[in-house]
């Protein structure tokens, strides 16, 4: 298992763990919405780091990102194989070809 499948991995067995033992269970116990939001306080730092060209802090906050990305996912039962699927499925297709193949707005 990679790292990262490793993580979603916690994440998800979490979702069934005592909060007192766990701060990812703490989180998911807090909802959805709450975990949302802390995903997006996260992604807000990985900007001003990213901003100030601040590399190590990017690092960091970009760890943070991903942790708090899985955390929202598995509160909605979204797993990271869904995710890859997605991913995998757009593999080879170029953003401006995708964009100029969409409907008129
Ligand atoms: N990757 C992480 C990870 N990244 C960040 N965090 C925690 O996320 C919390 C949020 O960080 P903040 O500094 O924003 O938290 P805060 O001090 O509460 O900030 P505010 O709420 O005051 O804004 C901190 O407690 C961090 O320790 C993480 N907690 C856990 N993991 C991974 O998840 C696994 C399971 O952790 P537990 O669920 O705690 O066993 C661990 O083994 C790690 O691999």
């Amino acid at each position: 298992m990679t790292t990262l499948e490793t993580l979603a991995a916690t994440i998800m067995a979490r979702k069934s763990a005592d909060p007192d033992s766990s701060w990812t269970a703490q989180l998911l116990a807090k909802g959805p919405e709450k975990c949302a939001e802390k995903f997006g306080e996260e992604a807000i730092e990985a900007i001003i780091a990213a901003a100030q060209n601040d590399r190590d802090a990017l690092t960091r906050e970009a760890a943070d990102v991903v942790y708090h990305l899985l955390v929202m996912l598995a509160a909605r039962d979204v797993t990271l194989a869904d995710v890859l699927e997605e991913l995998q499925r757009r593999d080879g297709t170029s953003g401006l070809a995708e964009k100029a193949a969409r409907p008129p707005a």
